[in-house]
Order: C-alpha cells, then structure tokens, then sequence
C-alpha cells in the first residue's frame, strides 16, 4: 500500500492582536498593555495514513481538526514538521470556501471545479451529475448570495465529491445539510471510499465516523492524543469512548448525543 498523507512532527503557532487600528496598539503600548499573543494550535502532531484508509479526526472545539485539514489541504503551512500528500486532493474545508457571491450557481460550479483542479472538460462531463446531486433546482443562476446554507453545502459537496480525486478531506460539511441530503453524502463517501479514494472526515458525530472510518485520530489542545492504529487494541469505537463521546447527553437532541455503542443499525445511519 502507498502512503497517502504523512504529518510528521507538525506544529502550529497563531497569532491573535488585541488592538485593530494604529491608534489602539500605540495607546495600548504607551500603557504597557499585552499586544499580541500567539495561540499554540497544534503540537508535534505526527501520522501517517495508507492510500484507501478512511480515517476520522474527531476532538472537541477548538482542538485543532480544521487547522490540521488546512494543512493537509495546503491553504496553510505548518510553522515546524513537514507534510507529504500523494496525488490529487479534493474536499470542503468549508462550507461554500471559494464561492463567489455575486455569480450565479453554474458559474461558480465551473470556478470551485477548476480551483479543485479540474478542468473545463472534466467540468462540463460531469456538469449533469454534479447538478442532479446538489438537487438545487432553479437557484443554478441565481448568485450564490441568495442561497440558504444548506444550499451552499449542497453545492460544494456535491462539486467537491466529484471531483476524481485520490484524497478527499470532509470538514462537518454535512453539519447544515438536511437529514436526507446527508444520508445522501454518506453514502457518496461510502461509494467514493469503496473505490480506493483516501477519506479524511472531521466530525462532531460519532455514529457517521463509526460508520465511515476504518480508524480514528482524537485531537485535544492540539496534540495527537488517540490513533487507533497507534494505542494497543485501539478501535474507532476506542477513540469515541475515548473522546466520552459514547456516553448519553443530559440535553435532548443533540446530533452526537445518547450512547452509539447502544444504537442500532438504522439509529446510526440516522446520525449524521
Ligand atoms: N487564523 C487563526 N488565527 C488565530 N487563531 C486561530 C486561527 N485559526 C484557528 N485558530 C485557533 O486555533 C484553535 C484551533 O482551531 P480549529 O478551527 O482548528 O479548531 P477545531 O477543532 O476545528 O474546532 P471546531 O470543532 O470548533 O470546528 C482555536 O482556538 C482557534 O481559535
């Protein structure tokens, strides 16, 4: 098996400024005030994952998954560590990134493709499919600003899993989505999955990465803190136990809520 992605020893640092015009940082300087501050956002982060794996990062907010997707995706780069990726990467990183507001559906359709790297050809023989999935109906030439969310998740998903890419990078892009519009990405990810693709799903909901994955990361404070490929007897169930994500929520209908070891088949698929 070739490797698909290697995160080696990968950290990093942001920057947050307290002070938004010259005039708040020199009246924040002459008092002697904090200016800045850098935020370690993820830590010595290291793995490795097989072509054809299908692994799922979860960890509370704030724990670094997006940040780590960014890398891996290449739209940031890491302050220390290298990161290797083989072949072409495809995926939302987030909900309508790359949309153009004011142009309709079908225009940015052709611009999202093109900057996932396909090009018109591919663009125009896949049109149909692409249009028939996101089940967009009359918005295609409406500009992208009059969409609802979930229309904009609709869209960029469905570009996104069409594209024939070797690694495809899902970050919560079925968090807005409606319940059959979701099962309907599952299963597009299930497909593209059985086909070798490369799968890297971030998610909140434990039952659809129980589901999806072959293998869990958990993230905490930006460190890598479970692999199931790595900890002794680990397990994508390990990892969600791991995360105390498995145990019921005092609140109701929370979407990551109420036992998923306990759920039974049709429950799960419902989960997502
Ligand atoms: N561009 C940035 N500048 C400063 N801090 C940032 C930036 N991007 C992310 N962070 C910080 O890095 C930390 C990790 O953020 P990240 O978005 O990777 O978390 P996450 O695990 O994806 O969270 P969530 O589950 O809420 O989506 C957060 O504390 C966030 O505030």
């Amino acid at each position: 098996m070739s490797v698909s992605i290697e995160v080696e020893n990968v950290s990093k640092v942001f920057s947050m400024h307290y002070h938004r015009t010259l005039k708040q940082l020199s009246v924040g300087m002459v008092k002697r005030q904090e200016t800045s501050k850098t935020f370690q956002a993820l830590t010595d982060v290291s793995f490795t994952v097989e072509q054809g794996e299908a692994v799922g990062l979860m960890g509370l907010n704030g724990s670094g998954k997006s940040t780590l997707l960014k890398l891996i995706n290449g739209v940031m780069k890491p302050d220390v560590g290298t990161i290797r990726t083989r072949g072409r990467i495809a995926g939302l990183i987030a909900t309508g990134a790359g949309f153009q507001p004011q142009l309709s559906g079908r225009d940015n359709l052709f611009l999202n493709a093109a900057i996932l790297g396909m090009n018109e050809a591919e663009t125009k023989a896949k049109f149909d499919e692409i249009v028939d999935f996101a089940d967009i109906g009359e918005f295609l030439d409406t500009p992208v600003s009059h969409y609802s969310s979930g229309m904009y998740a609709r869209l960029g998903f469905s570009i996104a899993v069409h594209v024939d890419a070797d690694v495809f990078l899902a970050d919560e892009v079925l968090a807005v989505g409606d319940r059959p519009f979701k099962q309907k990405c599952m299963a597009k990810m299930q497909e593209i999955r059985s086909q070798g693709t490369t799968i890297f799903y971030v998610s909140h909901a434990a039952a659809s990465v129980e589901s999806m994955c072959d293998r869990i990361l958990v993230l905490e404070s930006g460190n890598l803190n479970y692999d199931s490929k790595v900890v002794p007897d680990g397990s994508v169930q390990g990892g969600i136990r791991y995360l105390h994500y498995d145990e019921p929520e005092t609140d109701a209908g929370d979407e990551v809520s109420s036992g998923v070891s306990a759920r039974s088949d049709a429950a799960l698929g419902a989960d997502i």
